[in-house]
């Protein structure tokens, strides 16, 4: 079985109601073929509900954070049920913007998967090393202490409602992308350790997906690797050029779909 590929894109703090609302309008036109890839665009809270309203079907509408309780005096938060209440799907949790400048622990991030699972919702699971960590030969350590923050947390049946995302801290919006085979090789790990830690089965089912500028140019080669099972895209995401990431992974997919 080839797992399908999975692109998503992370709008982080950027664009308005007019260009965001231009900018699904041209990734409607772009028409997905949702047997080869699942794409999922992720805007600033305030915009979930107008975008998720203009996208086609095909297109998927995440929410880039949420609180791990259901209710309460937490200004300015958005519970999981609450996501839920409008119909989205997916959430991003752990994104290293969060980690860092929010200062997320692993525990908080698993905690709230936990909670999004439970609420219904599927979780895109974002880990990856620092520059600092990677240069200290400690990139298997820290994605592994990230993971296993989660498996602790969550049954071997709720891994079906995760999509991985290995985004490498010194990849994000550097320009800086990982090599296809340093990639590749980081995302073979993470699959032998949800192999040793989970089951072969998650191991097998697991998609794991790549983010750290990833752009139209370099996507196809990214995809192609055995690992890869797609690309969670920042600053491509606000561009036309997103529909060429989708494009690639779709390739990707009848490319892997005929080994
Ligand atoms: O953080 C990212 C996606 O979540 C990646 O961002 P860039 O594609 O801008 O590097």
């Amino acid at each position: 079985m080839t797992r399908k590929l999975f692109v998503g894109g992370n709008f982080k703090m950027n664009g308005d109601l007019e260009s965001l609302t231009k900018l699904v309008q041209q990734f409607n036109e772009a028409d997905v073929d949702v047997e080869s890839a699942e794409v999922v665009i992720a805007p600033p809270a305030l915009y979930i509900l107008p975008l998720k309203e203009h996208a086609r079907a095909g297109i998927q509408v995440a929410a880039q954070n949420a609180h791990q309780l259901p209710a309460g005096a937490y200004t300015g938060e958005i519970s999981l049920q609450q996501l839920k209440d409008i119909g989205l799907k997916w959430v991003i949790l752990g994104h290293s913007e969060r980690r860092t400048i929010f200062h997320e622990s692993d525990e908080l991030i698993a905690e709230k998967t936990a909670a999004a699972l439970k609420a219904g919702i599927q979780v895109i699971f974002c880990i990856g090393e620092t520059l600092e960590e990677r240069e200290g030969d400690k990139t298997e350590e820290v994605v592994t202490r990230q993971t296993e923050a989660l498996a602790k947390v969550i049954s071997e049946d709720d891994w079906k409602h995760i999509v991985v995302a290995y985004e490498p801290v010194w990849a994000i919006g550097t320009g800086k992308v990982a090599t296809p085979e340093v990639a590749q090789d980081t995302h073979k790990m993470i699959r032998s350790f949800l192999a040793k830690r989970i089951s072969q089965k998650v191991a097998d089912e697991t998609r794991i997906i790549y983010g750290g500028s990833v752009a139209g140019k370099n996507a196809k080669e990214l995809c192609n690797q055995p690992d890869i099972d797609g690309a969670l895209v920042g600053g491509a995401s606000l561009k036309p050029e997103f529909v060429d990431i989708i494009r690639a992974a779709e390739e990707s997919f009848k490319a892997k779909s005929k080994l």
